[in-house]
């Protein structure tokens, strides 16, 4: 079964309006899970690559199992006051509301190829933020790579008008 018809959506969580893409019906299939690792890790197989970085909290769920099959190191990019070293923050909003999200000043060195993983892009926001501290940090993004990709609310046009490459495994368009 391909690895969209595993994915749930919820209309109208967690506000009226918003159709809710939840893989965790993904996440509990083993053959849906083990087919979205090994296809997304499959991807950067022969790619230079120095480390993976997954935005909390479902791009840890993909992102450290890539890092894994690859054979790299993960590094967290987390919401607001979880990290406990000295950290760098940037803003953002999100589809249905506004965050913050940080990352450890030491978690990156200057010319690290980084792979940027989350389960989902919608409109952006958190990925180009994610992207951004890294760049701060003089880290290169080799591609920012999704489950889910939402065209109709425009984050991969938006992170391709920055530079950056965008891959994702599905798209939800109005369904
Ligand atoms: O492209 P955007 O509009 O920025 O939205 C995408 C982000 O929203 C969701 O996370 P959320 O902030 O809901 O947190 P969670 O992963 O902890 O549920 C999703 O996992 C992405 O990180
Ligand atoms: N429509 C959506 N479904 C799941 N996660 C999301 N994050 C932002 N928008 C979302």
């Amino acid at each position: 079964m391909p690895i969209k018809s595993r994915i749930r959506t919820i209309p109208n969580y967690p506000r009226h309006g918003i159709m809710f893409r939840d893989i965790t019906t993904l996440l509990k299939d083993p053959c849906g899970l083990y087919t979205t690792i090994q296809e997304i890790a499959g991807r950067y197989d022969s790619v230079t690559i120095d480390k993976v970085a997954g935005i909390e909290s479902r791009g840890f769920i993909i992102g450290a199992p890539v890092a894994y099959q690859l054979g790299k190191g993960f590094v967290p990019i987390r919401k607001q006051n979880k990290l406990p070293a000295e950290t760098l923050g940037k803003d953002y909003q999100l589809e249905y509301g506004s965050d913050r999200i940080e990352i450890h000043r030491d978690a990156i060195q200057p010319g690290d190829q980084i792979l940027l993983i989350d389960d989902l892009i919608a409109t952006g926001g958190t990925a180009e933020a994610a992207a951004g501290l890294i760049e701060d940090m003089g880290g290169e993004i080799v591609e920012c790579c999704f489950v889910i990709d939402l065209p109709d609310v425009g984050g991969r046009a938006r992170l391709e008008k920055l530079g950056h490459r965008v891959f994702a495994l599905c798209e939800f368009d109005g369904e």
